[in-house]
């Protein structure tokens, strides 16, 4: 085979290679899922148990309907005061089911919650006056609906407030009957005993819950650091980006990304071993820290990968840091052989969503290795966001040049937006 056949395959090994590359990372991509990992105890309570709440209001909203109806029916000489007393507790409780069955916050579960409570407990007094003894039968169960929610839906002060509301209720409607007799102080006290019950067990419920939330928070905060390099992983990376880039937007400020690889790092491997190799990706990533600021976010993207997030930076500030990181780790003398980065250089444009801009750099990145490694290439602007381009960023007249060759002059950009730019400073 002559030379320039077997340069061609390996060519066409490369272009292959790096199709596969760019697949499997858009395969990976998708599956990285949108966490929240600011919640609070009540808002991941509300979140897992909203449909519960919601099935809890409905269900008794239901009920307490059909009370009146066939209250009024039984008894249609008091219909009209009826329908009166009943309409107006239902309209708060049709409220709070409303604000419940929007998902939302924690504590909009919490308020409707709370409104449903005093709503069903207004309409306990209405009926019970308009009704006299016959109602105190289904009392208990009534009281037990308030106390039947979850308290993890409320919040502290939510909880003592659902609590007196429950026991004001029934009190009030033994005040305003007529003279107490026996069997309502039975009743009364059958109440109390309901009421307690159950809160010490929605106590008992409410300190588990908050364990198994912290525990299961510890986990998570497991899971996002990447043992060997102590880096946030992809979707750790993915949900500070998120959150990088909504801040960003609102104050306009700038944002790049930087997509870094280890160059032929699979022969680092196989020439010194798999231990040697995790030693050097533990550089790779020591250096990769030592270069940002502290605002700056980085993150392990699996294997010998890595993403950097600048705030505040644009694409030729990212370009220069990015430059001097490859050169850093060019110039690391503490492993085996010089190790070489390729770093891709994205700037976020404005309502481009994080794993696009990511998307953009791993492209840059592909270049950066397609035209020889161990350099930096700025990807170009999308094409249909061409209003809102970055600046113009320098770039080597001659893009195949290894870096080394490069002037440190900048270069106006060229005509073609969407063309990588490698770029390089001596
Ligand atoms: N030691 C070690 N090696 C890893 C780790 N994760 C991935 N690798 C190795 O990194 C190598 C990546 O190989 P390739 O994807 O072919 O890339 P490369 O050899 O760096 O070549 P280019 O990226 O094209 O320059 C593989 O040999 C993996 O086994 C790790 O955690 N520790």
């Amino acid at each position: 085979m002559s030379s320039e056949d077997r340069s061609h395959e390996d060519r066409h090994d490369g272009v292959a290679s790096n199709r596969r590359k760019r697949r499997a990372r858009a395969r990976r991509a998708k599956t990285v899922e949108a966490l929240e990992d600011n919640q609070s105890f009540e808002d991941y309570a509300a979140d897992r148990l909203w449909s519960f709440l919601c099935a809890q209001l409905a269900t008794a909203l239901v009920g307490y309907v059909v009370m009146i109806a066939g209250g009024a029916w039984l008894d249609e000489q008091r219909f009209a005061g009826t329908a009166f007393a009943s309409a107006t507790p239902a309209m708060p409780m049709t409220a709070a089911l409303v604000i419940a069955w929007v998902r939302g916050s924690g504590r909009r579960a919490s308020f409707a919650a709370l409104a449903f409570i005093a709503s069903l407990e207004a309409g306990i007094v209405l009926h019970a006056l308009q009704w006299g003894d016959g109602l105190l039968i289904v009392l208990p169960a009534f009281v037990l609906i308030p106390l039947s929610f979850s308290p993890v839906l409320l919040r502290g002060w939510d909880f003592p407030a659902a609590a007196v509301l429950a026991i004001g209720g029934p009190l009030a409607l033994n005040l305003l009957s007529r003279p107490p007799a026996v069997e309502q102080f039975g009743l009364v006290l059958s109440m109390f005993i309901a009421i307690s019950t159950s809160l010490v067990t929605n106590l008992f419920a409410l300190r588990s819950q908050k364990k198994g939330f912290r525990l299961e928070r510890q986990l998570r905060a497991f899971a996002d650091i990447d043992e060997l390099t102590q880096l946030p992983r992809r979707r750790r990376v993915f949900e500070l980006g998120r959150r990088i880039l909504s801040r960003a937007e609102r104050l306009g400020q700038s944002v790049s990304v930087l997509y870094i690889d280890a160059d032929h790092f699979k022969s680092v491997n196989d020439r010194f071993g798999h231990d040697a190799g995790d030693r050097a990706l533990k550089l790779i990533a020591r250096e990769i820290q030592d270069s940002m600021r502290p605002t700056d976010v980085s993150g392990r993207f699996g294997g010998e990968e890595f993403v950097a997030l600048l705030p505040g930076a644009d694409q030729l500030d990212a370009a220069r840091i990015a430059e001097r990181l490859r050169k850093r780790i060019e110039d690391m003398r503490q492993f085996e052989v010089t190790l070489t980065i390729s770093v891709g250089v994205a700037q976020h444009m404005r309502g481009e969503q994080i794993d696009r801009v990511i998307r953009r750099a791993d492209a840059a990145l592909l270049d950066a290795k397609g035209s020889g490694r161990n350099r930096v290439v700025i990807a170009p602007r999308p094409v249909e966001q061409g209003t809102s381009a970055p600046k113009e960023a320098p770039r080597h007249a001659d893009a195949a040049a290894p870096h080394a060759d490069a002037s440190s002059e900048a270069q106006p950009e060229g005509d073609n937006p969407v063309a990588p730019r490698e770029w390089a400073v001596d």
